[in-house]
């Protein structure tokens, strides 16, 4: 194998908190934008949630392993129809994402990943700032995107509000979240329409596979 051009340099935003630009390959980020078409169509494929004050999520999601809606993972969907099962090789891969960004392997008996959330921002989607707190184990969430960047707020454990830190998050980058900042504070205020390299397969949007350890097996 030859050495890439630019080799993935982990970068940390937060104690815990990685950002890896161009970990994935322009081969590697087609498969998945490919996968996530299949995943994206139903039975149990995409849709935007109902939040529990009413208001419907703006950006579109799949659950793979677990159903997870605002806010708790769920063995089916609420009409009892299965969820995509989750793949193991996505598994492998966020665990090499964890050794990529923290330079050493999860520790010997880490709970398993389990769980992955496919979402899909149109130009006009966002995610408010929240913790990814419905999981009971305590496993680096890891975060591939796909196409358009976004700007990436990577806040603190303990306000929506500042200090946070924006990252700009391109098609291909990796990003870990784990430690002390597992329950940090994030969303994504904006992406950036338009800027999705060509030849993965999106022409328009952007995709965020964020896989994790559900502790609930
Ligand atoms: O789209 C992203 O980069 C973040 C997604 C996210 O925070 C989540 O799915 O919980
Ligand atoms: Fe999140």
């Amino acid at each position: 194998m030859s050495e890439p051009l630019f080799p993935a340099r982990p970068v940390e935003i937060a104690p815990g908190a990685v950002h890896v630009p161009g970990w994935l390959d322009p081969d590697a980020q087609r498969v998945l934008v490919e996968r996530c078409r299949g995943w994206a169509v139903g039975p149990a494929g995409m849709r935007r949630h109902r939040m529990p004050r009413g208001g419907v999520m703006s950006v579109s999601m799949a659950s793979l392993g677990l159903h997870w809606a605002p806010y708790r993972y769920a063995a089916t969907l609420p009409d009892g129809t299965p969820v995509t099962p989750f793949p193991p090789d996505l598994g492998a891969l966020a665990r090499s994402g964890v050794e990529t960004a923290y330079g050493a392997p999860l520790p010997d008996g880490t709970p398993d990943y389990d769980v992955a959330l496919v979402n899909f921002y149109d130009a006009d989607a966002r995610m408010g700032m929240h913790r990814d707190a419905d999981e009971q184990a305590d496993v680096p969430v890891v975060s591939l995107s796909l196409g358009d960047t976004c700007v990436f707020r990577f806040g603190n454990t303990e306000t929506r509000t500042r200090p946070y830190t924006d990252v700009e998050l391109r098609s291909g980058d990796l990003f870990v979240f784990g430690g002390p900042s597992r329950r940090a504070y994030h969303g994504v205020p904006r992406t950036r329409p338009g800027t999705g390299p060509e030849g993965i397969g999106l022409p328009a949007g952007r995709l965020n596979i964020t896989i994790r350890a559900s502790g609930l097996g």
